[in-house]
This record gives structure tokens, sequence and C-alpha cells, in this order.
């Protein structure tokens, strides 16, 4: 991991990715802008090429208590109160994971749940486990570029396995809802 000034910087540009992202999706450059970033990227992959580290080594997603973890794979996540039966917190999904008329897209709710009942069932210490199943039921269209209420709650567990249901609302509105099994893995199982 890095110091905590690194640390720092990586987790700011973490958020600059994401709001560089979020205006990606929603532009519409000109075509001397688009050879622009081009180069600019091509530059940034060639530096990056010479930090290449194995998983065991990386940054990205592995700061934990940093909203979103330092990762723009899913929507950002901040986690306001957690405990063994469960938790809950904010997440907002920008206009880069707009699916079409205003709605989040469908693939980047799960993500998000994957991320908060994950975290639910890995509180006290039950760390090696994976997600067996993941189901989702759309209530309602999930709104992008606000903060929205999500919360899990532990529902059972059975030997080694865990049930998690989670909700996304906005406001009084149910958005969408989860249930998810997370299965502990059996001494030596990758
Ligand atoms: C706690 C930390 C949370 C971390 C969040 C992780 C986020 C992730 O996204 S992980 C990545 C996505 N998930 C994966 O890649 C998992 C791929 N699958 C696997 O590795 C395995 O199938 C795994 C580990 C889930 C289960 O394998 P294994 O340990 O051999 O379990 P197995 O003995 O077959 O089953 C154990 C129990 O779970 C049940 N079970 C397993 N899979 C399912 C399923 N999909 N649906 C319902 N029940 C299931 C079995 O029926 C069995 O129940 P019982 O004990 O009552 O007979």
């Amino acid at each position: 991991m890095p110091d905590e000034a690194s640390a720092g910087d990586y987790a700011a540009m973490i958020e600059d990715l994401r709001g560089f992202l979020d205006r990606l999706s929603s532009a519409r450059p000109s075509p001397e802008a688009v050879r622009c970033l081009r180069e600019a990227l091509t530059g940034w992959s060639a530096e990056l090429d010479r930090s290449q580290v194995p998983e065991h080594d990386r940054v990205f997603g592995r700061l934990a208590g940093l909203p979103g973890r330092g990762q723009t794979m899913s929507p950002r996540l901040e986690i306001v109160e957690t405990g063994p039966d469960g938790s809950r917190g904010t997440v907002r999904f920008g206009r880069y994971h707009l699916g079409r008329n205003g709605a989040a897209h469908g693939g980047s709710i799960p993500l998000v749940f994957d991320e908060i009942l994950g975290q639910v069932a890995r509180v006290n210490g039950r760390s090696l486990a994976r997600t067996a199943y993941l189901r989702v039921d759309y209530r309602s269209i999930t709104p992008i570029d606000r903060d929205l209420e999500i919360s899990a709650r532990l529902v059972s567990v059975t030997g080694r396995k865990y049930v998690v249901a989670g909700e996304l609302r906005d406001g009084p509105v149910l958005c969408a809802e989860a249930e998810a099994l997370f299965v502990e893995l059996r001494p030596g199982r990758p």
C-alpha cells in the first residue's frame, strides 16, 4: 500500500478519473480534441507499462475506508454506518453509468450491490468468501447525478453460507432490491 500522503493523492486522482469519465461520456469532442486525448492516453499507457505490479501489490480498489475504495469500476459508494448485521451509505451513479433516458445502466446496479452486500458478508472476519449468486430486482429507474441511499442487511448464516439483502432508494422511491449468497471458501480453495 502507498504511504498516507501518496494514498491521498491516489484517492484524489481516482476522483479526477471518475469526473473525467463522466465528462467524456457526455461529451461530443472535436476531432482535434480526440486526437489530443489519444496522444495523452498513449503517453500515459507507456508510463504505466513501466510500473505494472502483481495483483497483491495493486493499489486500485485496495484503499479500504475511502469512498469507492479507490477504484472506478463500480459507482462511487460511501458507507456511512456499518455493523455485523448490516450497513448503509450513499451511492452516486455518474453520467458514465447512464443507460438510456436518464436511467442508470442495469449492469451498473449489481456492481454496487456486490460491493455493499459483499462488505456485510466480509465483516466479522468472514473474508474468504465469494458471491455464489446475486439477484437484482429493478423496481423503478435509478437516476444518475444525485446521491441515493443504499443499505444491506445480513439475512441468514447457515454453515458457510451468508445470505445478504439490499435496497437502493431515491428518497421514498425503491429503485432496486437485491439478494446475494456468499459462500465461505473451503480451506485451500483459491
Ligand atoms: C465475504 C466476502 C465477500 C466478497 C465479495 C466477493 C465479490 C465477488 O464478486 S467474488 C467473484 C464472483 N464470484 C465467483 O467468482 C464465485 C465462483 N464460484 C465459486 O467459486 C464456487 O461455486 C463457490 C465458492 C461460490 C461455491 O463453491 P463450494 O465452496 O465448492 O460450494 P459447494 O460445496 O458447491 O456449495 C456450498 C453450499 O452453497 C450452495 N450454493 C453454492 N452455489 C450456489 C448458488 N449459485 N445458488 C444457490 N446455492 C449455492 C450449495 O448448494 C451448498 O449448499 P448446502 O451446504 O446447503 O448443500
